[in-house]
């Protein structure tokens, strides 16, 4: 038998985790992606397994990276109804392989790995699809994604000011105590988003929270949530004057119920804007419809893997 496989918990992660090594990292997955065969990743669609009985999910992502030399599955639970505010809606485990034997060589925790993962994609889109002059940033809802969102734009962007709606107000109030920063709790999601030019929706409603109506012309909106293709976060309004843009064009018509029943035209995907095959257009409104990739989660656990590798003496 050889060595054990390390075990790399959430706050291991979470300091090897910082948006400006991640960013560009995962700008290369994303380009690597959408070159098909051509860019060394290999990534099905993720395998979900209903659990009706307790409406929750459970979901398989593996991948491969040649360019990385990287292998990984990411297993990740999510459940609708939470029996215990304790336990985080989200769970995820990766685990990592030596891609030349096969040897599991880490289990590293996922959740912090999904959330800064994510919100470094949604930076990502935001930068190829904002308008020039984007001045307020809306986030809807006060989770993980909220917040990992809320500490990836501060960072990359500089916003004038940041809005924040939660269901429940309290929930709000709250994550804008947490954060310290100046952030502008609302009372509805219309105030929140009316004038806003960059919108992120990161909520676990199955009906639309975001109604093309109230949206500014020529904003840009991260719609993180419903990730099941009965689900919603986007109305059709928005979806059918929208140009829409995803990470995976596969798995966002198979997944995204935004997407499956407004039945809209994908443009393009982020890797194909990144490699200058199809066109960004910041002036139009924009939708990044992110399902989350596999792909992200190998590059990011890799970055992991590489900083325990070089700090375990003083872990
Ligand atoms: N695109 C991606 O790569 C990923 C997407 N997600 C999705 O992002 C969303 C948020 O995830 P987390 O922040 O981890 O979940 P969370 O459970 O930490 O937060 C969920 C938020 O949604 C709100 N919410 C729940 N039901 C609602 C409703 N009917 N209307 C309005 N707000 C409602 C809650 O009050 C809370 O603020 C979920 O839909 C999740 O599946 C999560 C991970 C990765
Ligand atoms: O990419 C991901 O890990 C997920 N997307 C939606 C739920 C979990």
């Amino acid at each position: 038998m050889g060595d054990m496989p390390a075990f790399i918990p959430a706050d291991v992660v979470e300091k090897s985790l910082d948006y400006p090594t991640l960013i560009p990292l995962l700008e290369r997955a994303l380009i690597n992606f959408s070159m098909g065969s051509e860019g060394g990743v290999v990534q099905p669609v993720r395998t979900i397994v209903p659990v009706a009985k307790h409406r929750g999910f459970l979901g398989v992502m593996p991948a491969y990276s040649a360019v990385d030399d990287a292998l990984t599955t990411k297993v990740v639970t999510f459940y609708e109804n939470k029996l215990s505010s304790e336990i985080p809606s989200h769970q995820a485990t990766v685990l990592l392989f030596d891609p030349a034997t096969g040897v599991l060589k880490a289990v590293i925790d996922g959740k912090v790995i999904t959330d800064k993962r994510t919100a470094a994609v949604s930076v990502i889109a935001t930068k190829l699809l904002k308008s020039a002059h984007a001045e307020v940033l809306c986030i809807l809802g006060s989770g993980a994604q909220a917040l990992s969102h809320y500490h990836a734009f501060t960072q990359e962007f500089l916003f004038k000011e940041v809005r924040i709606w939660s269901r429940t107000g309290e929930n709000a109030k709250r994550f804008a105590e947490a954060v310290g920063g100046k952030i502008l709790v609302c009372s509805t999601p219309q105030e929140a988003v009316t004038g806003a030019d960059v919108i992120v929706t990161a909520t676990m409603s199955t009906q639309p929270v975001l109604f093309g109506d109230w949206v500014k012309p020529g904003a840009h909106i991260n719609a993180i949530g419903a990730c099941r293709p009965d689900w919603r976060e986007l109305d059709d309004n928005l979806m059918k004057n929208c140009v829409l843009y995803v990470d995976s064009k596969e798995a966002a018509a198979k997944e995204s119920g935004d997407i499956v029943l407004s039945q809209v035209e994908i443009k393009a995907e982020l890797g194909e804007l990144l490699n200058g095959t199809k066109t960004a257009l910041p002036d139009k409104t924009t939708v990044f419809k992110s399902v989350g990739m596999a792909i992200e989660d190998t590059v990011s656990a890799k970055l992991v893997y590489d900083f325990w590798t070089m700090n375990k003496e003083s872990e």
